[in-house]
C-alpha cells in the first residue's frame, strides 16, 4: 500500500479582529421619568440628545466633552420647563407679551416628523432628528394662532450641532411671534470666557430695570452677573 504525499492545507489565514459595532445614528429611547428621548450618535463619538418634551435638546458630546449645561436640579417633569440644554422659546420670547415667560413650547410635548419638508440646504448627517409641534386647542385658546413648528436637529460628521427651525402659519391671518434658543452652555471657567460681535448692537439689561444701553466694548466678559438681551435679527425666509 503506498500513500500519497498530500500538501498540507495552507494555513487559514488570520479572522481579521472583531470590528467595534458602529453606533445607531438615532436611537429613541427614555430619559429621566420616562420622557421620551432621541439619541443622535456620529461614528467619530459624538452625540446629543433632544426631549420631545419641549423639543429640547439637552445633550451635546464632542471631543470638547458635554458642551451643555443641565442643572441637577432641573425636575423633568411637565409642565415645568426643562432647565438646561436647548430650550426654545416660542411664540414669545421672555416676558414680551401676554403669555407665560418664554412662552409654551418650551412645556409641551412635541412629535416626530416622520415626513418632514425637505431643507434647501442637503444635509449629509444620518445623526438628524425631526420635530414637530402643533398647537391643541388648549394652547389655541391661549394664542389664537395655529401654526406648524418643525424643528431639524442634526450632528455633522465633525460633531458640530446644527438646529433648524421652520415655523410655517397654517391660519387664515397673519401673526407675529418672537423666538430664541435659550442656550444653556456648560462653562469651566466663566472668567476665561468673552462673547464678540455685539460691538453697536442695543440690548436691554435685565439688572438695571430692563434699560436700553448700546454695547460698546469689543468683547463682552464676566467679573459679575451679567442679564442682557441683545436685538439680533438673523432669520431667512425660505
Ligand atoms: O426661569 P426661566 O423661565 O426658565 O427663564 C430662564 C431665564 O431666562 C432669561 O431670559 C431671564 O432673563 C432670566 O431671568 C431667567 O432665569
Amino acid at each position: 500500500m503506498s500513500a500519497d504525499k498530500v500538501a498540507p492545507p495552507p494555513p487559514s489565514p488570520t479572522p481579521p479582529p472583531p470590528s467595534r459595532p458602529r453606533p445607531r445614528p438615532v436611537e429613541f429611547s427614555k430619559g429621566v421619568n420616562g420622557l421620551d428621548k432621541v439619541v443622535l450618535r456620529e461614528s467619530r463619538g459624538s452625540s446629543a440628545e433632544v426631549y420631545l418634551y419641549g423639543g429640547q435638546v439637552t445633550s451635546w458630546k464632542n471631543d470638547h466633552g458635554e458642551l451643555l449645561f443641565v442643572s441637577s436640579k432641573s425636575i423633568f417633569k411637565p409642565p415645568k420647563a426643562i432647565r438646561g440644554g436647548i430650550p426654545i422659546c416660542f411664540p414669545q420670547f421672555s416676558n414680551h407679551g401676554s403669555l407665560e415667560q418664554h412662552g409654551f413650547a418650551r412645556n409641551r410635548v412635541w412629535s416626530i416628523d416622520n415626513d418632514p419638508a425637505p431643507l434647501p440646504t442637503n444635509s449629509t448627517s444620518k445623526a438628524c432628528v425631526d420635530l414637530i409641534f402643533k398647537p391643541s386647542d388648549d394652547d389655541l385658546k391661549i394664542w389664537p394662532h395655529s401654526f406648524e413648528f418643525r424643528l431639524r436637529v442634526a450632528l455633522g460628521p465633525g460633531g458640530d450641532l446644527m438646529l433648524t427651525s421652520r415655523i410655517r402659519n397654517t391660519d387664515a391671518k397673519p401673526f407675529t411671534f418672537t423666538f430664541a434658543y435659550h442656550t444653556y452652555f456648560s462653562v469651566s471657567d466663566i472668567s476665561e470666557v468673552r462673547v464678540e460681535g455685539l460691538e453697536t448692537l442695543d440690548y436691554l439689561d435685565n439688572l438695571q430695570n430692563k434699560e436700553r444701553f448700546t454695547e460698546q466694548g469689543d468683547a463682552i466678559t464676566f467679573e459679575s452677573e451679567v442679564c442682557s438681551k441683545f436685538h439680533l435679527f438673523l432669520f431667512s425666509l425660505l
